[in-house]
């Protein structure tokens, strides 16, 4: 099916446009007998300044969408654009330009380099990238994540919440046109999960940033704008304004009965609970 998620997107401002697209989007794994479709035919809207969320059984092809989309993996066939600009079938380094300069990620493993502090840790791909943050934003995303009080500590003096934050202000901090979160809550524990959900929620609300989320935790998906579900690789459903008992309630319908239970420490939803910063 075809999403059209700036449609569907709550009241919450005006959704600008769409940040990214597919049409069409397959990819399949091995070949003859053992080929696996991971992802098949699909075409998907991600709505400008709104918060996604992909859920789907284990298997379903939610990481290989968010790899293709972010062109961090080759589709087998059909298209994808960020913004206007078709990213399949550009060149190896192109794609790496443009996964700098224009996306960001934030993975279940906070990839935080050890030997460096917090600041040094959220300016690290744009030293990489020989580039200047700009140093008001750079304020505004520490500030909105309550990291001012962190800066100095290195990761291994940061909670595990903080530590996450931390890998959000990376991802916020050369101001992408999209951030690709997988299982950001993963490795928390629901409070912290909580507060990390909570400033995702805040990077879009406050920061005017476009967020796509892979989740597994319907408590979670409830922070979002849009919950896309997927199931065999294909985008099967949509819900706009989602709520944990609805999500979960659909997911069971999807499962096929191989239906998932959310995991322990499963983020409670609600999003005006969600911003409690600990510190
Ligand atoms: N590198 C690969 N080689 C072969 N098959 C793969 C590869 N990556 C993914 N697959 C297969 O593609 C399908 C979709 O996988 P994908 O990881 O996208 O699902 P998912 O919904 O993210 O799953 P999970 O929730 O368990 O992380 C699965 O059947 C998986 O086994």
């Amino acid at each position: 099916m075809s999403t059209a998620a700036a449609e569907h997107s709550p009241g919450r401002g005006e959704a600008d446009g769409v940040a990214a697209r597919a049409r069409g989007l397959t990819k399949a794994y091995g070949s003859g007998e053992t080929t696996v479709l991971a992802l098949d035919s699909v075409d998907v809207d991600i709505a400008r300044g709104r918060f996604t969320a992909v859920m789907g059984p284990s298997g379903s092809g939610k990481s290989t969408l968010m790899h293709c989309l972010a062109g961090l993996d080759t589709v087998s066939a059909g298209q994808v654009w960020l913004g206007n600009t078709e990213i399949t079938g550009l060149k190896d380094r192109e794609l790496t330009r443009l996964r700098r300069d224009r996306i960001g990620f934030m993975f279940q493993s906070f990839n935080l380099v050890p030997t460096l502090n917090a600041a040094e840790n959220i300016t690290l791909p744009m030293d990489i990238a020989g580039r200047r943050p700009d140093r008001k934003w750079l304020d505004q995303v520490i500030d909105t994540l309550g990291l001012r009080d962190r800066l100095t500590h290195r990761p291994a003096q940061l909670s595990g919440g903080q530590q996450q934050r931390v890998a959000c202000a990376r991802a916020l901090v050369s101001r992408p046109e999209l951030i690709f979160a997988d299982e950001p809550t993963g490795n928390l524990d629901s409070r912290s999960g909580l507060e990390v959900l909570g400033f995702l929620r805040e990077a879009v609300d406050a920061l005017g940033q476009t967020v796509v989320m892979v989740t597994h935790d319907p408590g979670a998906a409830a922070h979002s704008d849009l919950v896309l579900f997927l199931a065999d690789g294909r985008i099967v459903d949509e819900m706009a304004r989602p709520t944990a008992p609805a999500v979960l309630e659909r997911m069971r319908l999807f499962a096929g009965g191989h239906q998932q239970a959310p995991a322990s420490g499963t983020v409670p939803a609600g999003r005006d609970d969600a911003a409690r910063r600990e510190d």
